[in-house]
């Protein structure tokens, strides 16, 4: 159990959008999440229930209905360095190259192009980029791409990475490779971690902590921790057994009446 202090929470979330017939969709309703320092949670939910709409209004980027975004105890005002984020699409700067893309991370920090130019050549060999350092955005693969945009995030050393559906644009080999790569980078930097899929073996296999947010409207539904290490080997009977439940969980919205729950299989793996 990860006892360090609480980095980002929310407090009785909820976020509605207008709606055609001037009313309201209730996109999120009394979401209370608490993101402890060190963590790497995954949520997982149904495409459409909520999940981006969450992490932008955690990342500052969009504000609440009502309920409350805390950053270190302070309420969240709006976006900021110390919260970095990777959004589905890389949103790299195209007219920018590998090595300056990942430098304006550092440029935001305020800090001089001496003083970082041996962090950025650090940064981009640690993400096996240096042979690309010089190419631009419409010049690398994918993969590529989400890597210089996760260095980029990652460069200005935020207290919190968010991160939505990063990978999912990809195919699946080079997705293994990348969720590895990730979670190699969160064992070397230990920055607080939340990423957002509706990809149900992703949420297991990268998550300490796996959320559930169900839909229509969006709320958190099932909670599971998953630090184990059955839940890094997609074969285990334990893995095989959460993602029959969380599949269960997301189809019928609701955590009653599932017979496949992970506390049982791994009693069973016990006894
Ligand atoms: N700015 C907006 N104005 C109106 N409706 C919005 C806005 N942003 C999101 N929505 C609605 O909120 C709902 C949730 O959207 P959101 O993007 O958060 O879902 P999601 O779970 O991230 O989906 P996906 O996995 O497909 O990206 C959708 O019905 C969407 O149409």
């Amino acid at each position: 159990m990860n006892q360090m202090p609480t980095v980002l929470s929310c407090q009785h979330l909820c976020k509605s959008f207008p709606s055609d017939r001037k009313g309201e969709t209730v996109v999120l309703a009394d979401v209370n999440l608490g993101i402890r320092q060190g963590d790497f949670v995954t949520i997982l939910g149904q495409s459409g229930g909520g999940k981006s709409t969450l992490l932008k209004l955690l990342g500052g980027f969009i504000s609440s209905s009502s309920g409350s975004v805390l950053f270190h105890d302070q309420p969240l005002k709006g976006i900021t360095p110390k919260i970095g984020m990777v959004f589905q699409e890389h949103n790299l700067y195209p007219w920018m190259n590998v090595e300056q893309n990942i430098g304006f991370g550092f440029k935001v920090r305020g800090e001089q192009l001496r003083n970082y130019r041996h962090q950025v050549r650090d940064m981009i060999e640690q993400m096996g980029l240096l042979h690309a350092r010089r190419l631009y955005p419409h010049q690398l693969s994918g993969g590529m791409r989400q890597r210089v945009a996760i260095a980029r995030s990652l460069a200005v050393k935020p207290d919190v990475l968010l991160l939505d559906e990063p990978f999912s644009a990809l195919d699946i080999q080079l997705r293994r490779r990348l969720q590895d790569f990730l979670l190699s980078i969160w064992h070397d930097t230990a920055t607080t971690t939340l990423l957002v899929t509706h990809n149900v073996e992703e949420a297991i296999l990268l998550g300490q902590r796996l959320i559930v947010v169900g839909d229509r409207p969006g709320r958190i539904i099932e909670e599971v921790s998953i630090a184990a290490s059955e839940f890094r080997n997609r074969y285990h009977p334990i893995f095989l057994a959460l993602q029959r439940h969380l599949e269960y969980v997301l189809e019928h919205n609701s955590t009653v009446g599932s017979e496949h729950r992970p506390e049982q299989s791994i009693s069973i793996l016990q006894n």
